[in-house]
C-alpha cells in the first residue's frame, strides 16, 4: 500500500481491519497488517510516504501481488506529486503487469 505522506494508507489499513480510522500518526517506515479474507491469508505493508522514505517502496515490490495506491482526492494542490509518483510506482518493472487498486 502506497501513495504520498498523509494521503491516508493508515487510516485506509485501520478501515480493512475494522478499526476506527482516527488518531493515525505518519508511518516512518513501514507497518505489517495480516488479514484472513476466507481462504486467503493477506498481508498488506502499509508504506511511509513521506518524500524521502518513499525510497523503500521498490524493496516491496518484488513480493507483492498488486499495489493498492491511495490518494487524497480532495488535495488537489498534491494531484501533479500524485500522477509523477503513481507513474513511477507503475513503471517499475517488478510492478509493471499487477492488479492496482488507486
Ligand atoms: N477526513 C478524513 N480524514 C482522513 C481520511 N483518511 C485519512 N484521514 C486523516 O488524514 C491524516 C493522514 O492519514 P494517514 O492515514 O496517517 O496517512 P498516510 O498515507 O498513512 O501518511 P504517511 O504514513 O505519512 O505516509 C490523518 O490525520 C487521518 O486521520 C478520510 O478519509 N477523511
Ligand atoms: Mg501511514
Amino acid at each position: 500500500m502506497v501513495g504520498l505522506d498523509n494521503a491516508g494508507k493508515t487510516a485506509t489499513a485501520k478501515g480493512i481491519q475494522g478499526e476506527y480510522p482516527e488518531d493515525v500518526a505518519p508511518t516512518v517506515g513501514f507497518s505489517k497488517i495480516d488479514l484472513r479474507q476466507g481462504k486467503f491469508e493477506i498481508t498488506i505493508f502499509d508504506l511511509g510516504g513521506g518524500k524521502r522514505i518513499r525510497g523503500i517502496w521498490k524493496n516491496y515490490y518484488a513480493e507483492s501481488y498488486g499495489v493498492i495506491f491511495v490518494v487524497d482526492s480532495s488535495d488537489e494542490e498534491r494531484m501533479e506529486e500524485t500522477k509523477e509518483t503513481m507513474s513511477e510506482v507503475l513503471r517499475h518493472p517488478r510492478i509493471s503487469g499487477k492488479p492496482i487498486l488507486v
